[in-house]
């Protein structure tokens, strides 16, 4: 990616040397600070050969890719050059153990940067893995505003899998209307829906059928839309780091011709397993071993399709380029079409193959107290809204974090949220009219330290004989995946189908449709934590909740992260 040069130019490193001790040789192993400069701007852009407005940092979107290892300190000073609407970048999978004031998230970490104004997040990249970054204000992520965060392991320190070389992968859906054309209808009676994306795009590269359209809106031989191409060696092996930095798409991600070894999710490593396809949701990430052992005359397509919605995207394509081939030679082949969008079995099947690998297996301790979260579409006051136990999540006016630090209980809703519904009475396969349904600024408070299993539960829609997929997202902690189950959740035989023996941990898992998922995490991050459906239309409507805990112990709020609501008050002239 161009943007990788850009991150370059605007990286100081400082030294701070570290003995580590191995086997009785010391080794001098650095941690570095990288100190980044980004601006962010809206440009003209034809990532899938029709001319639309994107974000851009530094002018690329994706942005650049941060390089960095474990252990490492990342400031990055955000310019917000976008002159009529608010900012505020999410470092998505990072914990931000201690520096909850970082989280990137507008109304609960800080207020939006304004335009002309910079932010400066810092935090330190704690884990090896693949992680990203995006936008966290209103639905600005699908502007373009994202990109890959890729942390190494220590120096010293081997992965438990070999590869050559490895290239980094982000998949989007793009669509033509603008955000704010796409939030105004999602918040209008009548409710007007996004629909499917244009496009799905591949390192911000697409192909819109320009049919019937003027060259000056769309050209099918800008370069902008030529497809990205990974070159290989043959015989060699590459790990792909991929990020799904989707809008609404679930999508499948194959290499024609080639199997995938899944090695790493959310930047914990899997129990390797093969397979042909890799089905990923929005706001995941995965690490996937390929060999180039096909014949090495031709290059192959990589494509990506939508699954879980009745598509109507045409698949996203890439090129695996084997050298010496020319890189932008077009495969000899029709790309595969990739899985059925209605396989919800395959996809369950891929999520319960996820396991820890053996050697990186932490045991989950017993948890303290269940919350069940049912995931609902409602109709509150008139307007479309998504519900979590009846109540539709608005955000408040003043972040979360400040009021709680500040004790202002004025500024959100005091009563705690609801942990369950009524599951007795609930039928999760019928369209329920959800009479009682509210928005509240509710939040749950969770004892330091203590262990919480959360049980996410599926339902029909306001449509019959529809449930969607939802992929949630944890801010400030990973959790263990426990479980996935059809149907309703069996609360007399609780934990009956969990895997307590190898459940890996992520902070971004999918709940099927008509189903459950099964998570636990520890609240040992002191702050206040978003948990979302990581679709940025659902998280519009209401599709959240607030985790809170230790938030007293979290440093005074940074000048910085004020400016909005209450926090007024508290500016320095
Ligand atoms: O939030 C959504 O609204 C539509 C549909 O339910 C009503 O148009 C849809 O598919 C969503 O995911």
């Amino acid at each position: 990616m161009a943007g990788e040069i850009l991150f370059f130019k605007g990286t100081k490193s400082h030294l701070i040397f570290l003995a580590i001790c191995l086997v009785g040789t010391c080794l001098l192993a650095e941690a570095k600070v990288h100190n980044l400069t980004w601006e962010v701007s809206y440009q003209s852009k034809s990532l899938d050969c029709y001319k639309k407005l994107a974000i851009a940092i530094n002018g690329e979107t994706p942005g650049p890719t941060i390089f960095a290892t474990e252990g490492d300190t990342i400031i990055v000073n955000v310019k917000n050059n976008l002159l009529m609407e608010n900012l505020a970048i999410h470092w998505h999978g990072i914990r931000q153990i201690g520096t909850p004031w970082s989280d990137g998230t507008d109304g609960v970490s800080q207020c939006g940067t304004m335009p002309g104004d910079t932010f400066v997040y810092q935090f330190v990249v704690d884990k090896a893995g693949t992680y990203m970054y995006h936008s966290h204000y209103g639905m600005q992520r699908e502007s373009g505003l994202y990109g890959l965060i890729k942390v190494a392991v220590p120096f010293g320190t081997k992965e438990p899998f070999a590869y050559y070389r490895e290239h980094g992968i982000v998949l989007s859906d793009w669509y033509h209307s603008s955000s704010y054309e796409q939030a105004t209808g999602l918040t209008s009676i009548p409710y007007v829906w996004i629909g499917e994306p244009q496009s799905l795009l591949i390192n911000g590269r697409g192909k819109y059928d320009c049919a019937n359209l003027s060259a000056s809106v769309c050209n099918e031989t800008n370069s902008e839309c030529a497809p990205a191409s990974f070159t290989v060696v043959p015989g060699r092996t590459y790990r792909f780091r991929i990020a799904s930095l989707t809008s609404l798409s679930a999508l499948s991600f194959q290499i024609e011709g080639h199997n995938m070894t899944v090695v790493e999710a959310d930047g914990n490593y899997v129990e390797p397993f093969v397979t042909e396809n890799l089905y990923i949701y929005s706001g995941e990430t995965y690490s996937v071993l390929v060999t180039a052992n096909q014949s090495s005359s031709s290059n192959y397509w990589i494509t990506t399709n939508v699954v879980g919605r009745e598509p109507s995207t045409p698949i996203g394509q890439a090129i695996l380029n084997y050298y010496p081939n020319r890189n932008h030679k077009p495969p000899i082949t029709t790309p595969p079409p990739g899985p059925l969008w209605n396989d919800t079995d395959a996809r369950k099947k891929q999520s319960l193959a996820i396991k820890a690998r053996q050697g990186y297996i932490q045991t989950p301790p017993r948890p303290e107290k269940v919350i069940v979260l049912l995931n609902t579409q409602n109709k509150v006051d008139g307007y479309t809204k998504w519900a979590i136990n009846n109540v539709s999540h608005t955000l408040p006016e003043t972040p979360y974090l400040i009021a709680l630090k500040k004790n202002w209980l004025d500024v959100f809703d005091q009563t705690p949220a609801p942990e369950g519904y009524d599951y007795e009475n609930y039928d999760i396969y019928s369209v329920q009219s959800n009479t009682n349904a509210t928005t509240s600024s509710s939040i749950y408070r969770l004892e330091f330290n203590s262990t919480v299993d959360v049980i996410l539960q599926n339902a029909n829609t306001m449509t019959a004989n529809n449930s969607e997929t939802h992929p949630w997202h944890l801010h400030g902690h990973d959790f263990w995946v426990l479980g996935f189950g059809d149907g309703q959740y069996d609360m007399e035989n609780a934990d009956a189908n969990y895997n307590l023996e190898k459940p890996i941990m992520k902070n971004t898992v999918p709940l099927h449709p008509y189903g459950w998922t099964a998570l636990r995490f520890q609240a040992n991050n002191p702050g206040i934590w978003l948990f979302h459906c990581h679709i940025e239309a659902h998280y519009l409507l209401g599709m959240l909740v607030m985790f809170e805990s230790g938030s007293w112990m979290v440093s005074e709020p940074p000048q910085a992260n004020m400016g909005c609501g209450k926090t007024k008050s508290l500016m320095h002239p």
